[in-house]
């Protein structure tokens, strides 16, 4: 995969057309950032942002057997009727901003095959990552494969931005399994409340992943398909074959919470070149996001002490990032002023 370093001559094209907008010099603040950002990715000095489309990767996790999360296994299912159904808030949010939800089942626990949504069922969830691998690294590395299948299809059908979503009982665990593997941060910095464990809870958990860590011999050397195998989880993979697809296509892909960010971790140890290309929504609440954030060195745009997932905060910041775009096509320049 060849995921291009951005063309300085469009973000220098970009940087010199925002300096002629009518507007007091970096008056649009990070939206000027953001901007030449976007210029970078598309290699376009006026990118187009539109069509977006929120592909939500869907998948259960072993390790919810060891009581890591407020809520049953059999919320995964159910959670995919409702976002067909369109009664989740991702659904409410992509109305608002004109976006198609796309569900994939990659690794549901549950038969949802009548469901109309994206069928890449790789197995019945994951094993429990304290007691076995996650899964295969073949099985990870197709659940990339399906990821970036998924992006480059609705990449060719139009849409100009994707946006990452999860569903996934159990993936704050697997979440931050791969980022304490991949970061170095110590586990209890990155292990959060999720769906609402009480303190209790959260330091049981806290103890399942340590000791899940240990039993994988997960370690600095290993190469990061071999740690999302062993803890990771299917629909985390997706993800980040998305966010590396998109990158590959020079689209935006908005990364959603912690789960679609631990999914960019994952991309960024592959392919280290996806960097300037990652843009983080929002700033979850679950407390290793900002650990990660730190790690990624990247500022998120939204602060809304949000903590759900889905890709609710991505399409929350949706129209920042479609603002950024419009700035650069649809504003006066002070030379149209006559100035
Ligand atoms: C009704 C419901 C809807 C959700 N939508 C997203 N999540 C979020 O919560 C889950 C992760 O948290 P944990 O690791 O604590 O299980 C994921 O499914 C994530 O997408 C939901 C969770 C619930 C309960
Ligand atoms: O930030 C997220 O992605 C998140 C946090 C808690 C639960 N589900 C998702």
């Amino acid at each position: 995969m060849k995921i291009k370093p951005f063309n300085d001559e469009v973000i220098a094209e970009t940087t010199a057309h925002l300096n002629q907008l009518a507007k007091p010099l970096g008056s649009l603040g990070r939206v000027e950032k953001l901007a030449i950002q976007l210029a970078g990715i598309t290699e376009e000095a006026k990118p187009v942002i539109e069509k977006p489309a929120i592909l939500v990767a869907a998948a259960d996790h072993g390790i919810v057997a060891e009581g890591v999360s407020a809520y049953p296994k059999e919320v995964t299912a159910l959670m995919v009727e409702n976002f067909v159904r369109g009664g989740a808030a991702i659904n409410v949010f992509a109305n608002q901003i004109g976006a198609e939800v796309a569900v994939i089942d990659v690794g549901v626990n549950a038969d949802i095959s009548t469901q109309p949504i994206i069928h890449e069922k790789l197995r019945w969830g994951t094993r429990n990552f304290l007691h076995e691998d996650a899964m295969t690294e073949e099985e990870a590395l197709t659940a990339l494969t399906v990821g970036r299948e998924v992006a480059g299809t609705y990449i060719e059908k139009g849409h100009r931005l994707l946006i990452t979503g999860e569903m996934g009982i159990g993936n704050t665990s697997a979440s931050s399994a791969l980022v304490a593997a991949l970061t170095e941060e110590p586990v209890e910095k990155v292990v959060g409340a999720g769906t609402g464990l009480t303190e209790q809870e959260r330091q049981k958990k806290i103890k399942v992943i340590k000791q899940a860590l240990e039993n994988r011999k997960v370690n600095s050397n290993m190469s990061p398909l071999s740690v999302l195998a062993k803890v990771g989880g299917i629909e985390i993979a997706t993800l980040a074959g998305i966010i590396l697809e998109g990158a590959a296509r020079q689209t935006p892909v908005l990364i959603d919470g912690f789960i679609s960010s631990a999914a960019a971790l994952v991309a960024l140890k592959l392919e280290p070149a996806v960097h300037p290309y990652l843009i983080i929504a929002h700033q979850s609440v679950e407390v290793g996001h900002e650990r990660l954030l730190k790690y990624l060195n990247i500022e998120p745009i939204l602060q809304l002490n949000l903590r759900l997932g889905e890709g609710t905060g991505a399409a929350l910041a949706y129209p920042i990032v479609e603002a950024a775009s419009r700035m650069l096509r649809e504003m006066a320049t002070f030379e149209d002023l006559g100035l």
